[in-house]
């Protein structure tokens, strides 16, 4: 069995009766969501908040009963993906572009469980250029910023037309290297101007799941 489902079916054993859920993005999210809505079919009541709108259309095909934040801001469990994963649990996310979304409905759950396969795991995290969400007025002006800053943004394309996020946004893909310091680049980035968010994720994953040959694999987050 592909290793992105079973992660993703591990992590939905964590999914109790009563809780309000964090739905993330991606394939092995996906995955997740078919799990998910069928531990809803057999009786689980849940209720999910989705962070994206590809998200929030499978999990109403699946039958997944779903909430907003007018409705509740406290989620009591988040399960998302995440494009690299390094030995402290610091994450890059953005690959499918919904890092916004995503980063508002793991940041207020009680516990976040990233779920991967093992191609996922790096030692440092920037192999994959880092997702930028920027407001498209000006994103000239922003992407010079980050060039100065040594991160060669490259406009995100799909399908041969410029990537829009759901919150009418555009994507720079930006290729710093190693990155060394997570949480520091995160903080240098967010203050540029027409910067809305970057794709770390920084000390914020309670738990990861990692499938690699079918063998899971848990990390947790060092307790302080
Ligand atoms: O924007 C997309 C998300 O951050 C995804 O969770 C991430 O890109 C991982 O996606 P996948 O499970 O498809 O590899």
């Amino acid at each position: 069995m592909d290793d992105k489902r079973i992660a993703a079916e591990e992590a939905v054993k964590y999914v109790k009766n009563g809780m309000t859920v964090g739905l993330g993005s991606g394939s092995t999210v996906d995955f997740m969501l078919h799990a998910l809505g069928k531990r809803v079919q057999e009786g689980l009541q849940i209720q999910g908040i989705p962070s994206s709108k590809k998200t929030e259309k499978l999990a109403k095909e699946l039958g997944i009963p779903l909430v907003d934040f007018s409705v509740t801001t406290h989620i009591d469990l988040a399960i998302d993906g995440a494009d690299e994963i390094d030995p402290s649990l610091n994450l890059i996310k953005g690959g499918g572009g919904s890092l916004v979304r995503e980063k508002v409905v793991d940041a207020c759950a009680d516990e976040l469980i990233i779920i991967a396969d093992s191609s996922k795991v790096v030692s440092t995290l920037g192999r994959f250029p880092l997702p930028v969400e920027v407001l498209t007025f000006g994103f000239e002006v922003t992407a010079e910023y980050i060039k100065k800053l040594g991160g060669d943004p490259v406009l995100r394309r799909k399908d041969g037309e410029v990537f829009i996020s759901d919150n009418r946004n555009y994507i720079l893909d930006c290729s710093f290297g190693h990155i060394d310091d997570a949480a520091r680049l995160h903080e240098t980035l967010v203050k540029l101007v027409g910067v809305v968010d970057t794709g770390i994720f920084a000390d914020m994953a309670d738990k990861v799941i990692v499938a690699n040959k079918g063998e899971i694999e848990l990390f947790q987050k060092k307790q302080e």
